[in-house]
C-alpha cells in the first residue's frame, strides 16, 4: 500500500531481505546483514535485525505497510550530494563536438558549455524550471535516490540566481525525495565581465539577496584553471560562510590551481571532482575533514580519467559518490554511478554503496542517520531486486530498484 508523505507512515516492516545493508563498518566499508529486517514507526527506524527476531516484536499483521524482500536486498535511499539538475535547454550537439576533438574548457570558453544553459534558464519561466526539476527528481526516485543536493549557477545574476533557488524550493517541497539547496552563483564567470568583477558581484550583490531569501543551504564555487582562481574562491566561500552558508568546492576537475587548499581554509563540507588531486591534496583534505566527493560520471562523459578513490580509501578514509548530473553529464542513477565507481576507480561494491549512502550524507552535514538503516534512523530505503548487496555495481543494465521507501512511506513501486 502506498501513502501519501502527509499521511501519518505509522508502523513499517520490511523483511526476509536476502541482505540488508545497515551502514558503515569501521573500515571503509558496509556492515551488510542476511535474512534480515527493519521495522520504523512513523518514519524512524526502531529495529533492524534477524527476520525472526524484528517481526517478533513487530509483527507483519500489526504493520501499515508490509514489504516481504525474500530474495531481494535492502539498503539505505541513496543520498545524491553533488548536482546540477535544475537547467533548461538541451547540449547534445556538445557531446557530439566533444567527440570529435573539442574539450570541455574550449567550449565554455568560447561562451558554450555552462553559459549556453544559463541563456536557457534566464528565458524559461518559473513553472518551466520546477517543472524540468520535478521531472529528474522522479526520475532520481526511480533509481532509489531519496536525498537530493541540487545547486544554483546557471542564472549568474542575482534575480536568476533567486529565482533558480525559488524554483527548487518549489519542486523540493512537493516532492517525496529531500532535496538541499546549493547556491553557486560562481559557477562560470558571465560573458562581458571579468572573473575579478563577477567575484565582486557575487559577494556583495548576490551573496545578501540569497541570505535575505533563506533558501540556500551550502555555497559553492567552480575553482578551476580559467574560472575563479583560489584567492577569488575563497573570498566567495567566505562571504557565503559570514552569510550562514556552509562552503563547498569543486576543485582539481582539469587542474589542481589550489582548490583543496581553499577547502579546507573555509572548512568545506566536501571538495568535489579531484581529478587531478596529489597525494599532499589529499592529505589536506583528510585532515581538514573535509569530505571527498567523486563523480565518475562527469570523467566517464569526458572520457577523462578517473579520480583516485583507492588512494583514500588504501589510507582509510572513506570516499563519498554522486551523479554530478547536469546537461554535460545526463546521469540521474546512483545505481550506475556505483558500477562507474567500481569498474573506473576499483571501488569494491561495498566502498561503493557506503559512497552513495552514508559517505554522501557526509558531504551534506547530513547526522541524523540519513544513508543508513540503524534505529533512529529515516526509514529511507531501497529495495533491489537482486540477491546481494554487490549486485548494485556489478549490473549494469536495467534498473535494479523495485521499491523506495520514503519516512517509511512507499514512495515508488
Ligand atoms: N564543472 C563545473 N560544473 C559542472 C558542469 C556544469 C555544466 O557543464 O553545465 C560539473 O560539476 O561537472
Ligand atoms: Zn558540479
Amino acid at each position: 500500500m502506498s501513502r501519501t508523505p502527509q499521511d501519518s507512515p505509522g508502523l513499517t516492516v520490511v523483511h526476509d531481505a536476502a541482505e540488508l545493508v545497515v551502514g558503515p563498518d569501521e573500515g571503509t566499508s558496509v556492515v551488510v546483514l542476511e535474512d534480515a529486517a527493519f521495522a520504523a514507526l512513523d518514519g524512524e527506524v526502531v529495529a533492524v535485525g534477524p527476520t525472526d527476531e524484528v517481526l517478533a516484536e513487530y509483527p507483519v499483521a500489526d504493520a501499515d505497510t508490509a514489504i516481504d524482500a525474500t530474495g531481494k536486498t535492502v539498503l539505505p535511499g541513496f543520498v545524491d550530494p553533488h548536482t546540477h539538475a535544475l537547467f533548461a535547454g538541451d547540449r547534445s550537439d556538445e557531446f557530439v563536438a566533444k567527440l570529435r576533438g573539442a574539450t570541455y574548457e574550449e567550449i565554455l570558453a568560447d561562451g558554450g558549455g555552462i553559459l549556453r544553459t544559463v541563456d536557457a534558464v534566464r528565458e524559461a519561466s518559473d513553472e518551466e524550471l520546477a517543472a524540468n526539476l520535478t521531472g529528474h527528481l522522479d526520475a532520481m526516485l526511480a533509481h532509489g535516490t531519496t536525498t537530493v543536493e541540487v545547486k544554483t549557477g546557471y542564472g549568474l545574476d542575482t534575480e536568476t540566481e533567486l529565482r533558480m533557488l525559488s524554483a527548487i524550493d518549489a519542486a523540493g517541497s512537493d516532492h517525496p525525495v529531500d532535496v538541499v539547496p546549493t547556491f553557486m552563483g560562481a559557477h562560470a564567470v558571465p560573458r562581458g565581465m571579468d572573473a575579478e568583477a563577477y567575484t565582486e558581484s557575487v559577494v556583495s550583490d548576490q551573496l545578501p539577496a540569497v541570505a535575505e531569501q533563506g533558501v540556500a543551504e551550502f555555497c559553492d564555487v567552480f575553482c578551476e584553471r580559467g574560472v575563479f582562481t583560489a584567492e577569488q574562491s575563497r573570498r566567495i566561500l567566505e562571504a557565503g560562510r559570514d552569510h550562514g552558508l556552509t562552503p563547498k568546492i569543486h576543485a582539481d576537475e582539469f587542474a589542481a590551481i589550489g582548490g583543496t587548499d581553499v577547502a579546507a581554509a573555509v572548512g568545506a563540507a566536501s571538495a568535489d571532482h579531484l581529478l587531478h588531486t596529489d597525494d599532499e591534496g589529499r592529505d589536506v583534505l583528510v585532515e581538514a575533514g573535509v569530505t571527498p566527493v567523486m563523480l565518475p560520471g562527469t570523467a566517464f562523459g569526458l572520457g577523462a580519467d578517473y579520480a583516485d578513490a583507492r588512494a583514500f580509501l588504501d589510507a582509510g578514509h572513506e570516499v563519498a559518490l554522486a551523479t554530478d548530473f547536469n546537461p554535460n553529464c545526463f546521469a540521474r542513477s546512483m545505481s550506475f554511478v556505483a558500477t562507474l565507481a567500481s569498474v573506473g576507480m576499483r571501488m569494491t561494491p561495498h566502498e561503493a554503496i557506503r559512497g552513495v549512502t552514508s559517505a554522501a550524507a557526509g558531504a551534506l552535514d547530513l547526522d541524523d542517520g540519513t544513508g543508513t538503516l540503524r534505529a533512529g534512523s529515516p526509514a529511507d530505503a531501497v529495495v533491489l531486486d537482486v540477491p546481494t548487496a554487490s549486485h548494485l555495481s556489478y549490473r549494469f543494465d536495467t534498473n535494479p530498484v523495485s521499491t523506495v521507501l520514503k519516512s517509511g512511506v512507499v514512495a515508488r513501486e
